[in-house]
C-alpha cells in the first residue's frame, strides 16, 4: 500500500483499535479534527522536527510525511453538533480542543466553545477542555463553565525543557497547589462547589453579565 494513502484507509484504524483492545487498553482517544495538518507557521519558523530516531510507529513505520496529505472525507465541526453526535454514538467523553491554537487560525477559544456546549452536554456526556490553559484560574474557569476535566499541553512541555522529568513534576505541582489556593480564596471547599456563579462574562454587546 502506498504510504500516503494509509490515513484514508479505515481498515488501518480498525487494525490499530483491535491491537489496542488485544493489548488490554480499556479506552481510546480519537482525534477527529485533523484531516490534514494546518499551516503551522511557528513550527516552520522554529524548524520544528521530530528528533532523529523518533517516529509514529503505530500508524506508519516510515515517518510523518503521511500526515501531510489528509483525509478530506472526514468532515468535522466545532460545536454542539459534535457533542450531539458523540452522545448518539455512546462516546464517553469529548475533549474540546483546538490543538493549542496550532491547527486552524480564527477558530473560537475553547473556553467559549465550552460555554456554548456545556448546558447541552450536562448529565449526558463528560466534557474535557484544553488549549490556552496557563494558570490555575483558567482551570477554575473551565470547571465553572461545566468541564469535568482540564488538560494542559505546553505547561508540562515547559517543565520538561527546564528540568526534564523533574521539571514536568514541578510544573504540575505548581499548577495544582495554585489551583487549591484559588479554590480556597474563592471559598470553594470542593470541586463540586465550582459553579458558573463564580464567573462574570462579558457578552458580545459589551455587557457584563453574571452567569
Ligand atoms: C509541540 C506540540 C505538539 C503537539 N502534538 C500533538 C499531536 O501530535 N496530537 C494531538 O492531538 N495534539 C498535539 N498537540 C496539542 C496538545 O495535545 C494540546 O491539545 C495542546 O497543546 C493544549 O494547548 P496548550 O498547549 O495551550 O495547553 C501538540 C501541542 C504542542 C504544543
Amino acid at each position: 500500500m502506498a504510504n500516503r494513502s494509509k490515513l484514508k484507509d479505515r481498515s488501518v484504524a480498525v487494525q490499530l483499535i483491535k491491537r489496542a483492545q488485544q493489548t488490554g487498553y480499556r479506552a481510546i482517544l480519537l482525534t477527529v479534527d485533523t484531516p490534514s495538518l494546518g499551516p503551522r507557521l511557528n513550527e516552520f519558523r522554529n524548524n520544528f522536527t521530530l528528533p532523529p530516531g523518533t517516529s509514529f510507529p503505530n500508524p506508519f513505520q516510515e515517518g510523518v510525511e503521511d500526515l501531510k496529505e489528509g483525509d478530506g472525507s472526514r468532515s468535522y465541526v466545532y460545536s454542539i453538533e459534535d457533542v450531539r453526535l458523540a452522545i448518539q454514538h455512546k462516546v464517553h467523553g469529548v475533549i474540546i480542543s483546538n490543538h493549542g491554537g496550532r491547527q486552524l487560525d480564527s477558530v473560537p477559544a475553547t473556553l467559549d466553545v465550552l460555554q456554548e456546549v456545556a448546558p447541552f452536554a450536562r448529565g449526558k456526556i463528560q466534557l474535557a477542555v484544553d488549549g490556552g490553559i496557563r494558570s490555575c484560574s483558567d482551570i477554575f474557569k473551565a470547571l465553572a463553565l461545566g468541564a469535568q476535566y482540564c488538560f494542559v499541553g505546553r505547561i508540562p512541555i515547559w517543565g520538561l525543557a527546564y528540568k526534564g522529568e523533574e521539571g514536568v513534576d514541578l510544573a504540575i505541582r505548581i499548577l495544582l497547589n495554585d489551583f487549591r489556593m484559588t479554590m480556597t480564596l474563592a471559598g470553594c471547599k470542593s470541586v463540586d462547589e465550582i459553579t458558573p456563579d463564580y464567573l462574570s462574562v462579558l457578552s458580545t454587546e459589551g455587557i457584563l453579565c453574571r452567569l
